[in-house]
Order: structure tokens, then sequence, then C-alpha cells
């Protein structure tokens, strides 16, 4: 919480820096970074990144009037100092929890937040949009600022910007905020030529020296051939300055120190009254007055709530539990080592997808492209056209970049490129902006593509090498979630065939993804307190979907529910709904629960899960609901009874799945007595 009597506490908006001195503004920036660190210490959220951009943010909000000017941070995830200053000092403790702040820019919270973002590149766009916009409405006044990072300055959209603003000579602003980290160390040609132009001095500096060399007596003799090699030393390092942005008609001004309050200000002056199109080139330090996340920017891009301790810092809950992202990442580093043409793919995503062992054991068979998902697709379709067996391991949100590369060099060409789609469902504090909701919709209306999605830890390592075994386009989506393990002999991976864990006639639970084992405790609980007998499915392909079984327990069930952590519309329900409207079977006994068409907000996952009945309390809600339809007869519970949480919840503790194919028959057999009944014949053979 902001300390009542510091100077932040006086800071209601930006104007209220204007009355400040250069002290003052250097107490005030050490207290936001005080600020930060004790928000972040005690919560995962963003923290590097925001300690490098505070004098940045400062300079910007004194020189400019963003009531009035235009300012987009591009990506967003660097967004708390300009929270701090924008009236939301006293709220950055709630940041990232339900309710909290948001952390990304948020409209709904401040006019000084115009789009809510989280994905990397296009603030340019929005900028040069405001611009032309405000020029369209009467606001020529109007200046427009785009910053964004030397991570998510190679994203291809912002050459697309920089090329239509350039060519506009757009008078817009967009500064450089380069502190030489990607999550990662940046990686590709733009961060090469962007150390070259760290590397030597002000572009100012070597213009004043040519002009004097120039000015000065012409030397003869052996002074020539010095003073021509100066002449070409000194274009050769105007030529690495910034001359790639002068060419495409940018103004290009930098590099310069981010962390001088000073001197920021009077370039952001000087820029405001020039024309067309600036690009300003700022050096900053990702950590910078956190010794720790200035030494380890990676560990600190996003860090788990730490705390100080003799040697260093410590994290204050040591996650032990694996994840499916372990799961996937082992299953890829297994696969690289049998298989010498498999190679990973990652957008700039090393550490979150955890692919540091295959980067540094398998270094010709892994390839970081930066944030440039587009390129990424195509790049892997290469690939796989050539003979590799490419594996592009993106988060499902940020695959959405890339989606025509899917249709036309993936799946029009029919070639076998294996997506791991990771953070695929809701992902918890990082909200609506990283939610990987759309996969299964988006993913199965391609012609070729298989989509598949493992309903535990035991259909990882499977489904991956099925995938890599398979000569079309596979598509593998889990969530941001530990991993669970389901009590049973899993069936092999058959192409189209889903797996039977219990049938039943009361009715049927099609899970679709690793919320299988949330739909097997909600199964117990409707046959343990409510006596109903209902079926679990591990659909395991959404495309080719098992239609055999889809359509058998649409017609035997009182009722079904598919569960699915994607978007309703298009999803795997509805692919089981067209399924039995293909064999004109009826289907309105089937309830289909997913993600709404709305966005969720930031939370913790699990309360996320919650607020859409996508846990174990809101499957047996809406299968009691169901079957009170189907005219069951439903007990009424006593309403403690109904809203008991099931106590292994947060536990993941193995999950029995008793029935035919449960390997641990239920020990205390059935509420009503009778025996779980075998799946029917036809079905078992189909698994
Ligand atoms: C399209 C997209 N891909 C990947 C990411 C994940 N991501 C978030 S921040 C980041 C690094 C950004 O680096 P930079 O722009 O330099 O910002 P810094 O953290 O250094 O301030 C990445 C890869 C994203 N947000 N958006
Ligand atoms: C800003 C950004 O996009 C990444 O830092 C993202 O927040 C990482 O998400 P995970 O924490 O799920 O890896
Ligand atoms: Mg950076």
């Amino acid at each position: 919480m902001t300390n009542a009597d510091s100077l932040l506490a006086r800071i209601t908006s930006p104007a209220d820096l204007r009355a400040l001195t250069d002290e003052d503004l250097e107490q005030l920036a050490a207290e936001m970074r005080s600020e930060l660190i004790g928000v972040v210490r005690r919560r995962s959220a963003h923290f590097a990144s925001n300690l490098g951009v505070v004098e940045l943010c400062l300079a910007l909000h004194q020189a400019f009037d963003f009531t009035r000017d235009r300012l987009i941070w591009d990506t967003g995830h660097q967004i708390y100092p300009h929270k701090l200053i924008t009236g939301r000092a006293a709220e950055l403790h709630t940041i990232r929890t339900k309710g909290g702040l948001m952390g990304y820019p948020n409209p709904s919270e401040s006019p000084f937040d115009l789009f809510m973002t989280g994905h990397a590149g296009c603030a340019p766009s929005t900028a040069m949009g405001l611009r032309v916009g405000d020029e369209l409405t009467g606001h020529p006044e109007r200046h427009s600022v785009a910053v964004i990072g030397d991570g998510a300055f190679p994203s291809g959209i912002v050459f697309e910007a920089l090329n239509n603003a350039g060519g506009l000579r757009t008078k817009m602003l967009v500064v450089l905020n380069d502190n030489k980290m990607s999550i990662c160390p940046p990686v590709g040609g733009v961060a090469n030529y962007l150390d070259r132009a760290r590397m030597s001095s002000t572009y100012h500096d070597w213009n004043k020296r040519l002009k004097s060399l120039v000015s000065s007596v012409p030397l003869v003799g052996e002074h020539a051939e010095r003073w021509v090699q100066q002449i070409k030393d000194a274009i050769k390092a105007s030529l690495n300055h910034g001359m790639l942005f002068e060419e495409l008609g940018f103004t290009y001004l930098g590099p310069i120190d981010g962390h001088d309050l000073k001197g920021l200000r009077s370039y952001l002056e000087k820029v405001k009254a020039m024309d067309g199109p600036i690009l300003l080139h700022v050096l900053t330090n990702k950590g910078h007055g956190f010794e720790p996340a200035v030494k380890d920017p990676v560990k600190f891009h996003a860090p788990a709530p730490f705390r100080k301790a003799e040697d260093g810092y410590v994290p204050l809950k040591a996650s032990s539990s694996r994840t499916y992202t372990d799961a996937v990442s082992a299953a890829l580093h297994a696969a690289c080592g049998r298989d010498p043409k498999v190679a990973i793919v990652t957008a700039a995503m090393c550490e979150g997808n955890k692919l540091q062992k295959i980067r540094d054991e398998y270094p010709s068979q892994f390839f970081d492209v930066g944030i440039c998902e587009g390129h990424a697709v195509a790049f892997a379709a290469g690939m796989a056209k050539a003979g590799a067996r490419p594996v592009v391991d993106i988060y499902s949100t940020f695959l959405q970049r890339s989606y025509d590369q899917i249709f036309q060099e993936v799946a029009l060409q029919d070639l076998p490129v294996v997506f791991c789609l990771d953070r695929a469902g809701l992902v918890g504090a990082d909200g609506p902006t990283h939610h990987g909701t759309y996969d299964l919709a988006s993913m199965r209306v391609f012609p070729n593509m298989v989509v598949m999605a493992p309903g535990d830890q035991r259909d990882v390592e499977p489904m991956i090498e099925f995938a890599l075994g398979h000569d079309s386009p596979v598509s593998i989506r889990y969530p941001r979630a530990g991993l669970e393990a389901v009590d049973r002999e899993p069936q092999p991976i058959e192409l189209g065939q889903a797996e039977v864990l219990e049938w039943e006639t009361d009715g049927m639970i099609l899970a679709c993804g690793a919320l299988l084992g949330a739909c097997v405790r909600a199964s117990d609980r409707l046959r343990e307190r409510y006596g109903l007998r209902v079926g679990v499915v591990n659909a395991r392909f959404v495309k080719p979907l098992d239609r055999n079984v889809v359509c058998k327990a649409i017609e035997e069930a009182a009722f079904v529910l598919t569960v699915e952590e994607g978007c309703l519309m298009g999803g795997f329900g509805s692919a089981v709904l067209e399924a039995a409207g293909d064999a004109g079977i009826p289907a309105a006994h089937v309830r289909r629960l997913g993600l709404p068409d709305r966005f969720v907000l930031h939370a913790e996952r699990d309360e996320q899960l919650a607020e859409v009945g996508l846990d174990v309390d809101g499957i047996v809600r809406a299968a009691l609901d169901q079957a009170r339809r189907a005219g069951l007869h439903v007990p009424d519970l006593d309403p403690e009874a109904e809203a008991e949480h099931d106590a292994d919840l947060d536990g993941h503790a193995p999950v029995q799945a008793s029935g035919a194919n449960g390997a641990a028959e239920r020990a205390n057999g059935h509420a009503n007595g009778a025996a779980s009944k075998p799946a029917p014949a036809a079905l078992t053979a189909q698994g």
C-alpha cells in the first residue's frame, strides 16, 4: 500500500508531476520502484520490465498531456508505473487479482489506458491510427506516442506500421525502449542491428564529428589516409545509426539514456516540435533499481512471489508440481533425442514453454524466432516440406497471429507440422488477452488438420508420439495447469478414437481435454450423493471426432454433457451437435459446457473455472439440471451438501475412474449398489 506521506501518495494524476522539482522526481522514481518491489514480492506479476520504464514513464507524462495526447504501451506488461501516476497507486497491490487492477492497460480503469492489450507489436499501428483519426476528426494538435520494447520490435506488424507511417509521413513518435531483453535475450538481425547502434556513440556526435572533419583544412600526405579512414568510419558508424529507420521515412534520434530524466525530457520536448514520424531510441536496463532483477532479468520478468534472504531472493512458495508444459517439453526433448529431424520452434517463449533443456542439448534442433508467430508457422511449414518434423510450441493465444499461415502454408499443403498449444483454456492472472479460448474452434475448421487434447498426464507422451508419426498437421492443446492422472489403463491413441472410461445411461459426460479429472470427480459425486449413474468419455480427438461413441452416448443416455475449456461457439460441443445432426439423432438433451461468449477477466485459474461453471461444482450443477429436465429422480440435498466442494479438487489427487475401463474399481461400490455397466462391446473395441 502507498505510504500516506510519500510523494507518490500526492500524485493523483500526471498533472501533479508539473509541480515537482528534479529532486522530487528522482525521489518519486525511487518511491515508485519500492512500491513495485513491495507489490511484486507478494504476487506473481511482471516485474523487471516495469522497473526499467519508471523514468521513461515520468518523462513522457511530463512532456505530453495524455488527457489529450495519445499514449500506447506496446504489449502492456510494463504498464505498472503508468498506473501508479494515473491515479491507481493505492490499488496497485490488487494487480492481477480477481476484481483488482488488470496487469495490462485497461480502459475501464482509466482514460489514460486506450487499448486493453497483452499481445506484442501492435502499438505503432494503433498509435498511427489514433493520429490519423485525430486529424480526421479535427484534432491535429494531439500527439501520438507508441512505446515499444526491443523484443516486440521485430514483430512483422511493427514493420507494416513503420512502412505505412514512413510512407505517409504521419506525425507520430515511436519510442523504442531498448533494454537488450525480450523475456530471454532477443534474437535475430534486428537485435544485432540495435546492438551496433547501442555500441557507437550518439548519432549527433558523429554528425558533429563529420562536419568538423569536412570543414577542417584539407590534409595532404600521410594525414590524408587517416582523414579518409576517419570519414569512412564515421559514415560506417552513422550508417549503423538508425539508417534502417531513416530509410523508411522516420527521423531517428538516439540512442539516449532512458534513465536520465532531464535528457529524456529535453529530447521529448524537441520531438514535439518536429514533423513527420520519429523514432526515439532509448536505452534502459530491464530491472533497473533492483539489482537481482538487473542481474537476472529472465528470472525476474514475471517472478513467483519472493522474499529477501542472505544469499539473494528465494521464492515464497516453490511450485513443485509438474505441469502440462513440463510433460510436453519432456516428451519433445525425448523426441529430439530419437530423431534429429525433429525441430522445435518457439516464438520468444523458450522459458514459458520450458524449452531450455532442448535449447541447450539440441541447439541445432531448436529455433527461437522471436515474437514472430506468423513467420514461426511458415518457417515450420518450409521445414516440413523439406522432410523435417517441426513442432511449433506456442501459447494458444499467440498462435492466433499466424492464422493465415496455418491455413495456407500448413493445412492447404497438408504438411506434417505439429502445433503444441500451451496455455489453452483459462490462464489465470494474465486474463482475457492470454486465455487460450479459440484454438479448438479455429483449428478444427481446416481440412487435413487433426485436433487433439490430452485428458490427463498419461495422454501427453503418446499424443506427441502419434503427432510426430502422422503425415498431416496435428494440433495438441493443453492448459496452464498442474498435471492430473486419471487412474486407468489408458487405451492406445488411435486416430479419431475416444476413450470410454465408464458407460452409463442416466447420463454421459463427454470430456475434451484436461478437465477430464474434474469430470470424473463430478461423476463420482453424482453417483455417491445423488444416486445418478453418469459415465465419462475422454474425447481425445475433436477432429476427427469419434462419431460412433458420441452418437451412441446421445442415443442411450438420458442426458449428455460436453465439457471443454474453449469457446462454446464452434468448439468440441459444436462438433458433437454437428455429428448428431448429421446422423439425424435428436440432441435436445445435450448440454454444452465451455467458455462463454464474453471475456473472462483476470483472477486465479480456479476462480475463473468456477466463474464459468467448469469446476466440479459447476459440472455437477449442470448434470443435476439436465437430469431433472430428463425426468430422472434427483434427491433434494440440503444446500451445504450441494455446495460442498470436492476435497481433493485443489490437491489434484489421482482421480479414480471406476467402471468398465477403471483399473481401480470403486471400493465402496455405488450409491445405489449396482456395479457400473461395462461399455457396450462395440464401444470398448472403439476404445
Ligand atoms: C504476440 C506475442 N507474443 C509473445 C508474447 C509474450 N511476451 C510478453 S512480453 C515478451 C517480451 C517483450 O520484450 P520487450 O518488448 O523487449 O519488452 P521488455 O519486457 O523488455 O520491456 C514476450 C515475448 C506476447 N505478449 N505477445
Ligand atoms: C507479457 C506476456 O505475454 C508474458 O510475460 C506472459 O505473461 C507469460 O505468461 P505465463 O506466465 O503463462 O508464461
Ligand atoms: Mg526489451
